[in-house]
């Protein structure tokens, strides 16, 4: 199977031959009836949202490799050295994958050798003298429990070569990266520099981000658990705004490029008046602009309730505010404070309309970040590092397991990292978000129309 853009590779690569009896091989003959198990070159579609008439005369259309046990592998078990790392901002799960990937490697193909390098790629360099923990079943039993991770995780550049002398020198033959689009372009250099050592060193990824906007991920592990401990966040809010005169509550939430999490929270709990995310621009002043509707439902409800991604209204600072913007060790922007600037234009503008405000703000960002992965996502994240141990042991590289349209597949890095997973403002999801919130179509003049009626009365 080929793409049908010819700039966009499907296919995942794989070390060499696959020559080795799978410790997994007899298990997988039993269950060979059932329509679950993977059979070499099954492959699910990409993109099958469109009827076949819409497709007609399009030809191939391209598709992801199944992710599971394969009756062949690459590396023989018994002599082969596996590291673990987790890079970038916490998620909750991470610990899950870490527990997952260790148990699956040891119980069910009898590796012996893993070590968890500490504190993301720097932990592969030897300046940091960050130690290197040996994870065994027992060591990594009950870390579940516990939010974050237990390697620790970082943020900044590290030299490439350097990271690739290091499994050389450890005799890693696979290494496992469970981190973000950041993390997983750091992969694919890694896999990148192997190949040109001609060394047999697989790198598998395992995608993590709360924000939820890796794409060709039905979802991220993760977000379920946060959008989930926003909701606390949300009730809290609205108990304070209607519990005071001009009660005015607003949970920044985050979500620096999405608004998933402010959308599935504001949802999930339906006590929201406002949502702002990043996708969709809104304008403070003028006729139908935030702080107007804002007042007008003040005035009808008595209180009301802003939930806001992180990322939202970066359109509303000054070139000179944005210019001045810094970036973190990774690169990342760094953002403008939307929770700052609702704060200040809410406060000036009911002083100027002689209205009287009790504003009450909330910033659980790290709160829901640290929390440990609830049991749907714990259930995932194991699924998860199965794959990705299945694809490992295979031979694949330069990687990322996820589950698309339900199925468990094979990623390239390259693909994982092309776009950007945001919520589509004429999609069902945004649809929803204004339905439940009354939200007029389009807050203030100059933002983006979205072509939806206005809700609520409003
Ligand atoms: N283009 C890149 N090449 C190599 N390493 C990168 C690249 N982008 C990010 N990294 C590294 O990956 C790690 C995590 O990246 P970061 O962006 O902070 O988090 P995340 O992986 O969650 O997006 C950091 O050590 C960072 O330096
Ligand atoms: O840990 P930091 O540097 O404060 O980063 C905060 C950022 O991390 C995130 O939680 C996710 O970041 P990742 O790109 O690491 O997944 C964002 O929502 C947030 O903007």
């Amino acid at each position: 199977m080929a793409s049908s853009d010819a700039d966009i590779d499907f296919e995942v690569r794989t070390l060499g031959p696959r020559t080795v009896p799978s410790p997994l091989a007899p298990l997988l003959e039993r269950r060979r009836t059932s329509h679950h198990a993977v059979e070499e070159g099954d492959r699910i579609l990409f993109d099958d949202t469109r009827s076949s008439s819409e497709r007609r005369g399009e030809g191939e259309l391209p598709s992801l490799e199944a992710a599971g046990p394969r009756r062949k592998i690459f590396f023989d078990p018994s002599k082969t050295r596996v590291g673990i790392v987790t890079c970038g901002g916490l998620c909750p799960g991470i610990n899950n994958v870490i527990r997952a990937l260790v148990s699956e490697l040891t119980t069910h193909y009898g590796v012996r050798r893993i070590h968890g390098f500490r504190n993301g790629y720097q932990g592969f360099i030897p300046e940091y003298g960050h130690d290197v923990v040996d994870l065994t079943v027992e060591s990594v039993d009950g870390i579940a429990a516990l939010g974050g991770t237990i390697l620790g995780s970082s943020r900044g550049e590290q030299d490439i070569g350097q990271v690739v002398d290091c499994l050389e020198r450890m005799g890693i033959s696979i290494l496992f990266v469970i981190g973000g689009d950041g993390s997983m372009r750091g992969a694919q250099r890694i896999a990148e520099e192997i190949g040109r050592r001609d060394r047999p060193i697989g790198v598998v990824g395992v995608p993590k981000t709360i924000d939820n906007d890796i794409p060709f991920l039905d979802q991220s592990f993760g977000f379920q658990t946060a959008f989930s401990e926003a909701t606390r966040s949300i009730r809290s809010a609205k108990v304070e705004a209607r519990s005071a005169p001009g009660g005015v509550s607003v949970v920044k939430l985050m979500g620096r490029h999405s608004g998933f999490i402010a959308c599935y929270a504001a949802l999930a709990q339906n006590d929201a008046d406002f949502v702002l995310i990043p996708e969709v621009p809104f304008a403070f002043d003028g006729p139908g602009g935030f702080l107007e509707v804002l007042r007008a439902k003040v005035r009808s409800q008595g209180h009301a309730l802003v939930v806001a991604a992180e990322g939202a209204g970066q359109e509303l600072f000054t070139e000179a505010e944005a210019e001045g913007g810094l970036v973190d060790a990774s690169g990342n922007k760094r953002l403008q404070d939307v929770g700052r600037l609702l704060r200040q234009r809410i406060t000036a503008d009911f002083a100027a309309h002689g209205m009287e405000l009790n504003l009450r703000y909330i910033d659980p960002s790290y709160v829901i970040r640290s929390v440990p992965a609830n049991p749907y996502d714990s259930v995932y994240c194991t699924r998860l590092a199965h794959a990705a141990v299945h694809a490992a042991m295979a031979g694949r590289t330069n990687m990322v397991v996820g589950r698309w349209r339900r199925r468990f597949v094979h990623i390239p890095i390259q693909l994982a990292v092309s776009t950007r997973n945001r919520v589509d403002p004429n999609g069902d999801l945004w649809w929803s978000v204004l339905e439940a919130t009354g939200q007029p179509a389009s807050l203030g003049e100059g933002a983006e129309a979205i072509e939806v009626p206005a809700f609520g009365g409003q």
